[in-house]
This record gives structure tokens, sequence and C-alpha cells, in this order.
């Protein structure tokens, strides 16, 4: 039986020094358990160099022509992009923002009657990689792998149906998305369903699965110095956040620095992940982004996490390898690749990477 994505971390309990959310609202001053400085994230302060201005992730018109080759480029430069034309209703993109806002302003109570355990996927709490950091984050974060309703019966003692139906719409828009844009990134490379043997075994979907990740940053006495969401790279093969209408979202570029992601209202934002990465044989870049917070407007954002079945062993398309070069990565599982971000953090591209012979 391969592992579902809810069982994944099974083995990996994380134990984070204090298991309950505080009273973000009643706080005036940052606490120093919140103050973050360059030692608690080396890239904390990276100052955006002059280049930085005017640069800016592409937004890319999915009715375009040209769509495929600029989802390619986009891909390898940034390893992100804004996509408009998604096909995506509207009122789903609003359905899931009132939800998310329904939940975060539940009492502190009731969120923690759907906790996330220490060995669970599911549920409230900090993000997991909360635990490589000395300092807490200021966000809360709510995920949803398999069906939310159990959860959301414990919040929404009589709701719970309706933002059920919600999610589930929801994930079924942005299952086909996510496949559509693997697929046209793909085959910018010259790379079809016939070179990956997953995808040609397997008709329609059913080697994917995928988690939603609900995040609400709270408004916050002094944004420079907290941090809403640390520096990271998703474990995803795509990633498709969508954020209200307040900045916070960045990506980092080792040419420019950190540059912010502007909300364009109905656009969708996509990240590569590290699995897209670990399949392109290292041409996409899966983006290390963030969160930063706001001094007097809350944000909530809403990531789709998109990958392969837990028995799907993903590694470099052959047609992407030179023949004389051995891949980049060892094939893994998104399991697999999970537990091993789950101790190294990030580490666990390279220690997946095939070293070259000199
Ligand atoms: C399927 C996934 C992917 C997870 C773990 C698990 C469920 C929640 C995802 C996130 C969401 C928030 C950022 C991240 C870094 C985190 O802390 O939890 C993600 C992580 C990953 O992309 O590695
Ligand atoms: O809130 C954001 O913009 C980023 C969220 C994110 O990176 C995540 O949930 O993985
Ligand atoms: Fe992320």
């Amino acid at each position: 039986m391969p592992t579902m994505l809810t069982d994944v971390f099974r083995g990996h309990p994380i134990h984070l020094p204090h298991s309950h959310q505080p009273d973000f609202t009643s706080l005036r001053e940052l606490p120093d358990s919140y103050t973050w400085t360059p030692k608690d994230d080396l890239l904390f302060a990276a100052a955006p160099s002059p280049r930085a201005t005017g640069e800016n992730i592409p937004l890319i018109d999915l009715n375009n022509p040209d769509a495929a080759s600029q989802i390619g480029h986009a891909c390898r430069t940034w390893g992100a992009f804004q996509i408009a034309n998604h096909g995506v209703p509207l009122e789903l993109l609003e359905g899931i923002e009132f939800l998310t806002g329904s939940l975060f302003r539940l009492p502190v109570q009731r969120k923690l009657k759907a906790a996330r355990s220490e060995t669970g996927v599911s549920g409230y709490g900090v993000a997991r990689i909360a635990s490589f950091f000395n300092k807490q984050m200021w966000s809360e974060g709510f995920t949803i792998s398999g069906s939310p309703l159990n959860d959301f019966r414990k919040l929404w003692p009589k709701l719970h149906l309706n933002y059920c139906d919600i999610v589930e719409e929801y994930e079924e828009h942005m299952q086909k998305l996510a496949s559509k844009l693997m697929w046209l990134a793909l085959n910018s490379l010259g790379v079809s369903e016939e070179d990956i043997k997953w995808a040609r075994l397997n008709s329609d979907y059913n080697w994917a699965q995928a988690a939603l990740q609900l995040n609400h940053y709270p408004v916050c006495p002094q944004p420079d110095r907290a941090m809403g969401l640390a520096a990271h790279t998703d474990s995803s093969l795509l990633t498709i956040l969508y954020q209200n209408n307040t900045a916070g979202l960045q990506l980092f570029r080792d040419d420019i620095g950190w540059v912010t992601v502007p909300p364009v209202p109905g656009s969708l934002v996509v990240n590569v992940g590290d699995l897209f990465h670990i399949l392109s044989n290292g041409l996409f870049k899966s983006v290390l982004h963030r969160a930063r917070v706001n001094q007097t407007r809350s944000r909530l954002s809403v990531a789709f996490l998109w990958g392969p079945q837990s028995d799907t062993k993903i590694s470099p398309v052959p047609k992407l390898v030179s023949p004389f070069e051995s891949p980049l990565y060892r094939s893994v599982t998104w399991t697999e690749y999970l537990r091993t971000k789950a101790t190294h953090f990030n580490k666990a591209l390279s220690m997946i990477r095939n070293h070259r012979e000199e």
C-alpha cells in the first residue's frame, strides 16, 4: 500500500515550543520571540539591488497563443509567474477567500478543536517549517489534505457541508489548471506525455494528489522586524497561489534579491516546486519565497500544492539529460521527498543530487 499524503509525517513528529497561537490582536509591540534578525534567517535583510527596480515576475495571459513559451521562459528564469484568463471562476476565488477569512475569524478555542496533530498533515497550526527556526512566524495556517469533512465539522457544526463543497470545487479546478500548466511548461522544452512513463501509463490525473494550505497574516505592529512565513521552496511539482488584495509574497532571485509579487485582482501566482525542478533536470528553478506582513491590513493566501501520487517515482526526464552526463537527481517519490525535507529542510534537494565526477 503506498503511503497517502495524510500519513507522510507519521514517523516525523514536530515539537514546537509554543503549541498554540498568541492572541495577535492584543499585541502593541512585537514580542522578542517574534523579532527576526539576519541571525535567524541569513537572507532576512537581503536588500534588493538597484537593478530590482522594474523587475517583476511575468503576468501571462493563458489565451495568448505564445503562452507555452512564456511559461517555459518564466520557469527557467524566475521559477514563478502570474496568470490571467486561467478559467477559474471569480466566484470560486471569492468563495475560497470567504471561507479562509471565516475560518481564521473563529475564536481561537474553536480553531484549536481542529489543531494539527504532531504527526499529521491536516488541521490548524503554524507552518511545518517553523521547527527549523528560532523565531516564531507572524501567521496562522490551516492545511487540508484529503477530505476536510471531519475538521470542518468541528469548526462549523452547522455550515461545514457548504464549506466542504467550496473546497472540493476549488481543488477540482486547481487540479485541472495545474496539469495544464505543467504540460505547457514541458511542451516548451519539447517534452510530451509520451516521454514520461507515469504520464503514459496513467490516464487522466490518477497519478496526482494535492494539499491546500490556507494562510492568515494578521495586522502586525512592527512588520519590518517580523516574518509572516520564512523563506522556503515548495516540495510540490507546481503550487498555485491565490492572494487577497494585500501584498506580502516575495520571491528571491540571486541576481536581484527579494522581489514583491503585486496582487493583480483575479489572477493567480504559480510557483515551480522542488519536484518540477527535479523532473526538468534542473532547468526549471524551484523558487525561494517568503511572506512579509503589514501594519494596517491583514493578508490571506491559499496555496494549492500539487504533486504526484505517493508511489509515483519522479526523476529527470531522459530527454532532458545529456547522453554524456548522469541525471542531476536520483528518482524520488513525493512521500520520500517530504520526509527528507522534514529532517533536512533546505538541504533536501542537495541530498538527492547525483554528484558528478570531476
Ligand atoms: C504536502 C505538503 C507540502 C508542505 C508540507 C505538506 C503539507 C503542507 C505544505 C506546506 C505549506 C506551507 C509551506 C510549507 C514549506 C510548509 O511548511 O507546509 C509546505 C510544505 C512543503 O512544500 O514542503
Ligand atoms: O502567503 C503567501 O503568499 C505564501 C504562502 C506559501 O508560500 C505557502 O503556503 O507555501
Ligand atoms: Fe510556499
